[in-house]
């Protein structure tokens, strides 16, 4: 099987360096093209693939096409596509919002993986939630889940409205914990230890934290308990998040990633987008 990747910035060359370092392909079969000279030379150096720098070198030699631009490069990209491309091959788009009747009609296309992952992909911890077009078979949906198992773990979802909710979940939600990490830096910092002993602190807590998680089948509420013992330190904690509405604005914040991620669909269906 030959795959192209089409964008070789934070995911596309996370995917295809993944890929390559897999025994998914086998040698030579792995090409990446970025509209990016110096993206291409920094992709050359790794000796992982071959990296192109025209579509009409690569696209029509691909079996699978998986496109990792961003939405707002998705339409000028397709139309560029459209021309050299068989429906024979099967399209996987990661980018965010973007539905499948969008890229079926941008390509004139009929296989079509929409898939949702997200940046631990980059240490081999990436959760990825995807979902194929009818016309994508039962073998085929397989070999796509082994493809995207090589950067973690995955789920095969039934609805698009799945991989959108996901993308408020998944995809955005490394973010949200480097968000929590960063105030508890700064926190620590306003307590007084420097950087290197604030970042020792905070990493290797919620690194056990989540070993502990995953280890179990408790839920975190039920983690929570103990860790807080009665009248102690950690209620106190709880009590003032709690008493701000945390959780509440937490869920709030992984919805509104959800709505945009809506809104990137309608926005690139048949036209440009706007943003993202
Ligand atoms: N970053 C993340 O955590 C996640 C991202 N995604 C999705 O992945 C996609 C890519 O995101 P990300 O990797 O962060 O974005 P990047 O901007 O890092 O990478 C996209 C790359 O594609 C290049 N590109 C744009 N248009 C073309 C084209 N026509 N032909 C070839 N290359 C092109 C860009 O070049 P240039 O820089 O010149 O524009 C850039 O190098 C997005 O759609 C996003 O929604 C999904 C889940 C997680
Ligand atoms: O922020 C974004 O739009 C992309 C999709 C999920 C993570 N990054």
């Amino acid at each position: 099987m030959n795959v192209l990747v089409i964008g070789g910035g934070n995911m596309g060359m996370t995917y295809a360096e993944a890929i390559a370092k897999s025994n998914f392909l086998t040698a030579g079969s792995l090409m990446i093209i970025d509209q990016s000279k110096e993206k291409r030379d920094e992709l050359r150096a790794t000796g992982l693939f071959e990296v192109h720098d025209q579509l009409d070198t690569c696209l029509s030699r691909a079996d699978v096409v998986l496109i990792a631009v961003k939405p707002v490069h998705a339409a000028a990209l397709m139309k560029e596509m459209k021309p050299l491309i068989s429906t024979e091959q099967l399209f996987v788009s990661i980018m965010a919002g973007v539905t499948i009747d969008t890229i079926k009609q941008g390509l004139d296309a009929v296989k079509v993986v929409r898939a949702m992952p997200n940046l631990p992909a980059q240490v081999g911890l990436g959760m990825t939630s995807f979902t194929g077009s009818d016309e994508v078979s039962r073998l085929e949906l397989a070999a796509i889940e082994q493809l995207l198992d090589t950067t973690g773990r995955s789920i095969n979802l039934t609805s698009e409205s799945e991989i959108d909710a996901s993308t408020g979940i998944s995809g955005s939600g490394p973010a949200y914990i480097f968000y929590f990490m960063q105030a508890m830096m700064d926190a620590a910092l306003k307590m007084g230890f420097d950087q290197h002993d604030a970042r020792l602190l905070v990493g290797q807590t919620f690194a056990g934290a989540v070993e502990l998680f995953n280890e179990s089948t408790l839920s975190p509420e039920d983690w929570m308990e103990r860790v807080a013992s009665k009248g102690g330190t950690t209620r106190a904690a709880l009590d003032s998040m709690d008493e701000n509405n945390v959780n509440a604005l937490i869920q709030e914040a992984a919805y509104a990633a959800f709505r945009r991620a809506e809104e990137l669909g309608k926005q690139t269906k048949g036209t440009e987008a706007k943003d993202g």
